[in-house]
C-alpha cells in the first residue's frame, strides 16, 4: 500500500484515486501514476502511435487503448474517407493502420460505436470510477462525470502511455466547487457551467482538480453532470470529478466494457465508497446557489463572457473579470457588438447542437421539445450533429431525426463537426452562429465566426425565432408571428 494511504488522514476523492494510483514517488514532486485507460482520437492518436512506432517499441497493454474516428471525419450522410479537410484523410488512415499494427480497438467511422471520444467512453462503459483514464483532447475532464481521474494529455505524453501505461506527474491542487439548490425550470448544466466560468473566469482553476458537490450536482443526471465537468477546462482546470453514486453505477450497468457479475458487485461496492472525507482539506472552495442561475448565452470571445441572456451587455468599466481594453475592444469589434445592448437584438445566421458538451441524447430530446411542430427562420441554417452514432440511432428510434428535419434543421452522421470545424466545415466569415458547444474563441467555427455559446434548448429557440431568444421569448414570438 502506498504510505499516502494513510485511512487516517482525510482525503479529497481526487487524492484517494491519485494515490490508488501511485506506482513509485519520482522525486520530491514527481510521481509515477498507473493509467488505466487511454483513448485515442484521429486527430492526436495516429501521430502518437506513429511516434510510438519509429521508436521500435510497443504498445505496452492495448486492452485498455481505445480510439475513435470524430474529429476529422466528414459528418454528412453516406460518408467516406473524403473529408473537408484536404489533408483528412491521412488522418483517418493512419489511426486506422497504426491502431491494426498495435493490436487497439478501433471505433471506426462504420461503426455503431463510433462518436465523440467523450461521448462513446461512457456509453461503452470504458470510463469506470475510481480509474485514471487519458486521452490527448483537452475535454477529457467530461468524463470526470463518473467519479475517475479523467484528464487531457498532449501525444508525447500518450507515446509514455502507450509504453508504459504509465505518465510521470505533479500533483494538482485541490478546489471544490459547492452547488447548492436546484436549477429553476429551463436552466440546465450548461448554464450552470458557463455561470460558474462567468464568475470564476477562464483561468480560475488553473492546475486544480474541481470536485463538483452539492444539492445541485447530485439532482443532475450523468448526461447533465458530464456536460458540467466539459467545462472545467474552460477555467483551465487540470480536470473536474464528481462522486460517483447509485446514478453512475445505473448508466454504466451493463455497458459494454463495464465490469459484470461478481467484478460488478465487488466494484460498485468500492465506487460507491469513493467520495471525499468530510474532512479533507481543499486548496480552493466557491460556493454557488443554483436557484440564482438563468439560462446563458455568451456575448464574446471567450467562455468566461457570459451573461444571462437577458442582462445588458458589460460595459469595459462594469467588467469584473481581468480583460484589458484591447481584448474587451478586439471582442466587441470581432463579434458585431458595437451599439449592441442585449443579445436579444442580434439575429443570427447559424444553429448548431453538437458537441462532447451537448449532443447526447437528452440534449437532442430538449431541442427537439422546442423544435417540435415549428419551422426555423428561413435564412438560418441549423445543423444537428448526434454525439455518437448510438445517439443518433436512438434519436431516429425515437422519431426525433423527423422533428429535427422537419424544422429545417440537418441531420448528421456523429462526430465534432463545426464544434471546431476540424472536418474542414465551416459557418462563413461573420456569420453569427449560436452553438450547443464550448468554445466562442475567434474562428473557432469557421475563419471570422461569430459563436454564442448555449444550451441546445436556446439554440432551438433561436433557430425558430431567427435571433437569439430564451424559452419565453419564443412564445411572445409566436404571439406576434401568427
Ligand atoms: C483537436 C483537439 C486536440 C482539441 C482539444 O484538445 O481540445 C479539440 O478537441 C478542441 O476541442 O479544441
Ligand atoms: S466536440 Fe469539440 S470540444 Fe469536444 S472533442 Fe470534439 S472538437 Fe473538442
Amino acid at each position: 500500500m502506498n504510505p499516502q494511504n494513510n485511512p487516517s488522514i482525510p482525503r479529497t476523492l481526487a487524492q484517494k484515486i491519485w494515490d490508488e494510483h501511485v506506482v513509485t514517488s519520482l522525486d520530491s514532486d514527481v510521481e509515477l501514476l498507473a493509467i488505466d485507460r487511454l483513448l485515442l482520437h484521429e486527430r492526436t492518436g495516429g501521430v502518437a502511435l506513429k511516434g510510438l512506432r519509429e521508436k521500435e517499441r510497443d504498445v505496452l497493454a492495448p486492452s485498455t487503448v481505445f480510439a475513435t474516428m470524430d474529429h476529422i471525419v466528414d459528418t454528412f450522410p453516406n460518408r467516406t474517407d473524403d473529408t473537408m479537410m484536404p489533408t483528412g484523410k491521412e488522418f483517418l488512415q493512419a489511426l486506422r493502420e497504426e491502431t491494426e499494427i498495435g493490436g487497439i480497438t478501433l471505433f471506426d467511422m462504420d461503426d455503431s460505436r463510433q462518436g465523440i471520444v467523450h461521448v462513446i467512453s461512457p456509453e461503452q462503459g470504458i470510463v469506470l470510477p475510481g480509474c485514471t483514464l487519458v486521452c490527448p483532447d483537452s475535454h477529457t475532464c467530461t468524463q470526470g462525470a463518473f467519479g475517475a481521474l479523467a484528464w487531457g494529455i498532449g501525444s508525447t505524453e500518450a507515446e509514455h502511455v502507450l509504453a508504459t501505461a504509465t505518465l510521470r506527474m505533479k500533483r494538482p491542487k485541490d478546489m471544490r466547487i459547492n452547488i447548492t439548490g436546484t436549477l429553476s425550470e429551463g436552466v440546465t448544466a450548461k448554464d450552470l457551467a458557463l455561470y460558474i466560468v462567468s464568475k470564476l473566469g477562464s483561468a480560475g482553476a488553473k492546475g486544480h482538480i474541481i470536485e463538483f458537490a452539492g444539492e445541485a450536482v447530485s439532482g443532475l443526471n450523468m448526461e447533465a453532470r458530464m456536460t458540467l465537468c466539459n467545462m472545467a477546462t474552460e477555467l483551465s482546470a487540470f480536470t473536474a470529478i464528481v462522486s460517483p453514486d447509485d446514478k453512475s453505477l445505473t448508466y454504466l450497468k451493463d455497458r459494454p466494457f463495464s465490469p459484470k457479475g461478481e467484478d460488478w458487485d465487488r466494484a460498485s461496492e468500492y465506487w460507491l465508497s469513493l467520495k471525499s472525507d468530510a474532512e479533507a482539506e481543499f486548496d480552493t472552495s466557491f460556493q454557488f446557489d443554483a436557484s440564482q442561475i438563468g439560462p446563458m448565452v455568451t456575448w464574446g470571445n471567450s467562455p468566461q463572457h457570459a451573461i444571462s441572456i437577458s442582462e445588458e451587455i458589460p460595459e469595459f468599466e462594469s467588467l469584473k473579470l481581468g480583460d484589458g481594453r484591447e481584448t474587451y475592444d478586439r471582442a466587441i469589434q470581432y463579434m458585431g457588438l458595437t451599439g449592441i445592448k442585449k443579445l436579444k437584438e442580434l439575429s443570427i445566421d447559424g444553429a448548431f447542437i453538437g458537441s462532447c458538451t451537448n449532443s447526447r441524447i437528452s440534449d437532442l430530446r430538449r431541442a427537439a421539445a422546442v423544435l417540435k411542430g415549428q419551422t426555423i427562420a428561413a435564412n438560418v441554417r441549423a445543423i444537428c450533429v448526434p454525439g455518437s452514432t448510438q445517439v443518433k440511432r436512438e434519436a431516429e428510434a425515437e422519431g426525433l431525426d423527423e422533428i429535427f428535419r422537419e424544422s429545417g434543421f440537418e441531420w448528421r452522421e456523429s462526430g465534432c463537426s463545426m464544434c471546431f470545424f476540424a472536418g474542414g466545415e465551416s459557418f462563413g466569415p461573420r456569420e453569427r452562429v449560436i452553438s450547443s458547444t464550448n468554445r466562442n474563441f475567434e474562428s473557432r467555427q469557421g475563419l471570422n465566426t461569430r459563436t454564442h455559446i448555449a444550451s441546445p434548448e436556446i439554440v432551438a429557440a433561436s433557430a425558430i425565432a431567427g435571433r437569439i431568444v430564451s424559452l419565453e421569448d419564443l412564445e411572445e414570438f409566436y404571439e406576434t408571428s401568427n
